[in-house]
């Protein structure tokens, strides 16, 4: 990988190499953009089959995180970080004080949370050496576990993308495959029990599927075969790329709606949902409810007022079908326009002479 070319290709600002022997830390840090404001993004423990792998990664997610602010209406810009190591075997204390202390060292140009691999425990860790995280434990007055509010988004992004699809919002009655039954997915999978929808579910932790057979009265169905399901709607909610040359042909879904980051495997993969009348609810719009939950914290929290701007990606979603309906463009491009636009808005109304600028996080908390 030519990491230089790579940053130049999509405006990367920095990547940082965080080394601790001690501990057995190896985390990469990657900021996109911050012309909206700090790099709010979580930290990813997954064990990486090389260090490019590694590289891109946290790459793909910080861009994915402007958008995700941008369309979110947050005053946050895009980044991204990644450990490498498994998450059940190489966790210590150590490894994330440490990380802690770089973070420190960014003095709040990245801040950081929980995805994939990474708990509220380890946010506390890290609280020990930096006020720049987030997702903490709700006794030091943070948010706790984003996911239950990154689910609650979904299922209201979920029921925006089925009006445009199916004329009603209501999800009763449809059936809906949900790939992963992970953090987020229990949560979502819960709302659609709840609302009388039909559930079939995969995950490659049985644990998993079978607390969603239990829970939710759930079909389980092993991991290749969750794309061929007959369904209304396919949901996924593990690791990205998934929707691909592969898998598409393999869809019988209207509506393309889940957790998971960078679902597209490439751009294209989203026109040709749009070819085949699927509709698609862009990652980062739909996904945005964690984000939206921890950054609430930047202003000292009140949960409240997160649900209230979460309930807002309903709307989000509404937004981005109408553009890619007005513009004929699928909804991928239509969420990128809408961010895009939103982004530079900001930057022009900020570009005069100011000897002392101020951000509206400059208040950021120390606690
Ligand atoms: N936790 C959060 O608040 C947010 C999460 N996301 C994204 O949503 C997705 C899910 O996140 P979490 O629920 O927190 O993670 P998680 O790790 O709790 O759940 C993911 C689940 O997917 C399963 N899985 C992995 N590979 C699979 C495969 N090939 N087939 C079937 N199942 C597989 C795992 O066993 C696990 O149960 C991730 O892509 C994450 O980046 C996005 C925004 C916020
Ligand atoms: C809780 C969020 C900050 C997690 C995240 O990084 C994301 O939305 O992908």
């Amino acid at each position: 990988m030519n990491i230089f070319s790579y940053m130049e290709n999509y405006d990367y600002e920095q990547l940082v190499f965080c080394q601790d022997a001690n501990s057995g830390l190896k985390a990469i840090i990657a900021i996109h953009d911050t012309t909206l404001g700090p790099a709010l993004g979580g930290t990813r423990m997954w064990t990486y089959a090389s260090e490019s792998e590694a590289i891109e990664d946290a790459l793909r997610l910080a861009r994915g995180m402007t958008y995700k602010a941008a369309g979110a209406g947050l005053n946050l810009g895009g980044g991204k970080a990644v450990i490498i190591g498994n998450p059940r075997t190489d966790k210590n204390p150590e490894m994330f004080r440490a990380f802690g202390r770089y973070i420190q060292g960014l003095n709040g140009r990245y801040i950081t949370a929980e995805d994939v691999g990474t708990t509220v425990a380890d946010m506390d860790l890290i609280h020990l050496e930096t006020d720049y995280v987030t997702g903490v434990s709700p006794a030091f007055g943070s948010s706790g576990n984003p996911s239950p509010v990154t689910a609650y988004g979904v299922y209201r992004g979920m029921k925006a993308a089925a009006k445009e699809a199916f004329g009603t919002d209501d999800l009763s009655g449809k059936t809906i495959a949900v790939q992963g039954v992970g953090n987020v997915a229990y949560n979502l999978c819960r709302h659609l029990h709840e609302e009388g929808a039909h559930l079939i579910v995969t995950d490659i932790n049985k644990d998993n599927v079978q607390r969603a057979i239990d829970d939710f009265g759930a079909k389980a169905v092993d991991p290749g075969d969750i794309y061929s399901q007959t369904c209304d709607i396919f949901s996924p909610c593990a690791l990205g790329a998934i929707i691909n040359d592969e898998t598409i042909p393999q869809l019988t879904a209207r509506v393309v709606a889940g957790a998971a980051n960078n679902q597209l495997k490439e751009d294209r993969h989203g026109d040709i949902l749009q070819e085949r009348g699927i509709v698609y609810a862009p990652d980062y719009i739909i996904n945005a409810g964690g984000l939206i939950n921890v950054a609430d914290e930047l202003e000292g929290y009140n949960r409240d007022r997160a649900m209230k701007k979460v309930e807002t990606i309903y709307g989000n979603i509404q937004a981005v079908i109408e553009i890619s309906n007005r513009d004929g463009i699928p909804t991928y491009k239509a969420a990128d326009r809408m961010c895009e636009e939103r982004i530079a808005r900001v930057q022009r109304s900020r570009s005069t002479f100011l000897r002392d600028g101020k951000h509206a996080l400059s208040r950021i908390h120390h606690k």
